[in-house]
């Protein structure tokens, strides 16, 4: 595996408006994105997702903390790494609204220098792929949103940029447009080797789209890992337990004692208990006290979680040592 970004202790605070107060919204961020992956760089609102890619594509200078992109220093040599990089950043489509799809597409192929006959071809290919043919004649400020995000991706592949930085690429998108948009970026990943760098609130993208994520929590990496692994970890940590009774208070607190992130529903006739289990022997703890009051287990199931509670688990805090104790 290649890394083509190489994320070094970044540092990035923002002076509070009116005060001497800075925000950290960045604190000590290292990761790396290899050569022909699709990354997640996920977090809650104000987690410095937004700093750390404006940083990478040279939009924010670190307070300290080096990018290299393709080993070459962001700052020290800014339009040469620079060259690497395209960003379809939320809110800034980098298009010109006044011209029409296939003037856009023009313009920026020919930015490039290509000859008049190899901006022609580029141009055909990508209206093709990108599904955008029958509104090429349309400006770009009459599109729907979802055109716009696929006409924004079609310019940033026209730079053939090795790495694609997306900021919510699927946002606001009807379900049809959002798995087309997805199943571009797959093609560009799969048939050109190019990198992405996807940043979603959207978990059901990040699980279909991205093989790896890097989890921000307030400026700081909370986990960077497969998300095939993820899920595998927290689905053997899941389990759903069914109760024939209800618990008593006692039980209840000993067993927020032992599992403090437990979730109870209690019912009289069906109670439910779900748990992270840390070790499958710790299932005894919890039979110990279920003992105590002879409470009937009617079924243990080990539960399906989706990449979204995954997420949700990490952001709470409620995983530390997660990672140690599943390896
Ligand atoms: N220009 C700015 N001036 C002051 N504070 C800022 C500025 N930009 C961001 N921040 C603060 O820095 C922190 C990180 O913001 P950032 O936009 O990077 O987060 P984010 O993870 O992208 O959030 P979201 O998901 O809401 O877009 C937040 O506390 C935010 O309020």
């Amino acid at each position: 595996m290649t890394a083509i970004i190489e994320v070094s202790n970044l540092k990035k605070s923002y002076k509070k408006r009116k005060s001497k107060e800075f925000v950290h919204a960045v604190s000590d961020i290292s990761f790396t994105v290899n050569q022909g992956e699709i990354l997640g760089l996920l977090g809650p609102n104000g987690a410095g997702k937004t700093t750390t890619i404006k940083m990478i594509c040279g939009l924010l200078t670190p307070d300290s903390g080096t990018i290299t992109v393709k080993g070459i220093n962001n700052q020290e040599k800014r339009l040469h790494a620079l060259r690497h990089i395209s960003a379809v950043l939320e809110g800034n489509r980098n298009l010109y609204w006044r011209l029409t799809v296939r003037e856009n597409l023009e313009y920026f192929a020919g930015n490039r220098g290509l000859s008049r006959k190899e901006v022609s071809k580029r141009v055909e290919d990508l209206l093709e792929k990108f599904r955008l043919k029958d509104k090429e004649k349309e400006l770009v400020n009459r599109l729907s949103r979802g055109m716009q995000q696929k006409l924004a991706i079609a310019v940033a592949m026209l730079a053939e940029s090795d790495v694609i930085l997306l900021d919510e690429p699927t946002l606001g998108l009807d379900v049809e447009t959002g798995y087309e948009v997805r199943e571009l970026l797959k093609g560009i990943v799969r048939d050109y080797n190019r990198t992405i760098i996807i940043s979603s609130h959207d978990m059901d993208v990040v699980q279909d789209l991205c093989e790896r994520t890097v989890i921000i929590n307030k400026g700081k990496i909370v986990t960077d890992d497969k998300v095939e692994n993820l899920l595998r970890i927290f689905d053997v940590r899941a389990y759903t337990i069914t109760l024939g009774d209800l618990l008593s208070d006692k039980q209840l607190h000993l067993l927020k004692e032992k599992f403090p992130h437990l979730e109870y529903t209690p019912d009289t006739y069906q109670s439910t208990l779900e748990i992270d289990l840390a070790k499958s022997e710790e299932i005894y703890d919890l039979f110990d006290v279920l003992k105590l009051e002879s409470t009937p287990v009617e079924s243990i199931d080990r539960s399906t979680i989706n990449f979204e509670q995954i997420f949700m688990k990490i952001v709470k805090g409620e995983v530390e040592n997660a990672m140690a104790q599943s390896s």
